[in-house]
């Protein structure tokens, strides 16, 4: 049973979400993102419940098997160990190179999996990989929440040949200098599905080849309910040159890993494959469809509950 602070602090991250939608909705996406990162008072409040919320009250859930306390850190750090540590690499490595060949393409890579391994955590709030030996973190958010955070806007932020911070601001970042890229609940937060695929294009420039985009997005409904969604995720993210190679859905969540492919005609390859007729390069999320009348909104299986993501501070439908 959630206490009154608990409730307080859930409703202050809906509204800011919720006030958000409703200003892309009345002034474009684009605009009201403008007008969103100049609200420093919210921001920064919203830094503070989300903090809060995460470490108090989901950290006191977190035996629950199903908690979203420690789920969605935990699930990154062993697909990391995984893929990195344990070597699992080698094999989608061998595939790439398996398909460029069908392909007749020419691949130029060079073995750049050393330790530490270097993972840059967008949207992070409040830095919560900082426990993990295993990383070397780059913690960024909008509205950092404690000083091992510091301030940086995905969408904005300039890519170029170094990684410039100043005064805890990020101005610029080193693209192919990350290992690991994480949005653990990042992406329902943006207002659009084009500026969701703008944080994913910036995710690809500043990965290294092979290296791992690591997606995490609340929903509590059973696995099929939003699964066309998911299929446009992952078809859209193959476009710009990711292919998945871990998908899990857990009781409040869907947790996704995507590899920048050796060559971006690979990723590409099962993306055309793979497209069926309703499969659309698109980032949706089910709260887009609100109010419009759309094919995945009409479709039997995508209809939205008010059950939906009952416990999750994003439950705002
Ligand atoms: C729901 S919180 C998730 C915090 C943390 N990742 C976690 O899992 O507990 C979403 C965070 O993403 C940040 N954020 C949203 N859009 C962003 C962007 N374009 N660039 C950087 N941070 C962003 C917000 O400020 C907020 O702190």
């Amino acid at each position: 049973m959630a206490s009154e602070k608990h409730k307080q602090l859930a409703q202050y991250i809906k509204e800011v979400h919720n006030n958000l939608r409703k200003s892309a909705a009345k002034v474009g996406p684009n605009n009201a993102w403008m007008l969103h990162t100049k609200n420093e008072e919210v921001l920064l409040t919203y830094a503070k419940c989300m903090q809060e919320l995460a470490t108090t009250y989901w950290e006191e859930n977190s035996a629950n098997e199903s908690s979203l306390a420690s789920s969605r850190i935990e699930w990154s750090v062993k697909l990391c160990t995984d893929y990195f540590v344990n070597e699992e690499y080698i094999k989608y490595r061998e595939r790439d190179i398996a398909i460029s060949k069908k392909l007749y393409l020419t691949l130029n890579f060079v073995d750049l999996f050393q330790d530490p391994l270097v993972l840059l955590d967008v949207g992070s709030c409040f830095n919560p990989f900082r426990a993990y030996k295993l990383f070397h973190v780059l913690a960024v958010d909008l509205c950092p929440a404690n000083d091992y955070v510091k301030k940086c806007d995905i969408l904005q932020v300039n890519i170029g040949n170094e990684t410039i911070v100043h005064d805890n601001t990020v101005i610029q970042l080193k693209e192919e200098s990350f290992h690991i890229i994480t949005f653990c609940f990042l992406l329902e937060y943006i207002p659009s599905s084009d500026l969701r695929i703008k944080a994913c294009e910036n995710a690809y420039k500043l990965l290294k080849p092979e290296g791992i985009l690591i997606i995490n997005t609340p929903d509590s409904k059973h696995v099929g309910a939003n699964c066309k969604l998911m299929k446009c995720w992952q078809y859209t993210l193959a476009c710009l040159g990711f292919t998945r190679i871990k998908y899990e859905k857990l009781t409040h969540m869907h947790c996704m890993g995507f590899r920048k492919a050796l060559h971006k005609d690979v990723a590409l390859r099962w993306a055309t494959i793979h497209r069926r007729a309703d499969t659309d390069f698109a980032i949706k999320i089910p709260q887009d469809y609100i109010k419009r009348e759309h094919k995945f909104w009409q479709s039997a299986d995508l209809k939205l509950s008010s059950e939906d993501f009952k416990d999750l501070p994003f439950y705002d439908l």
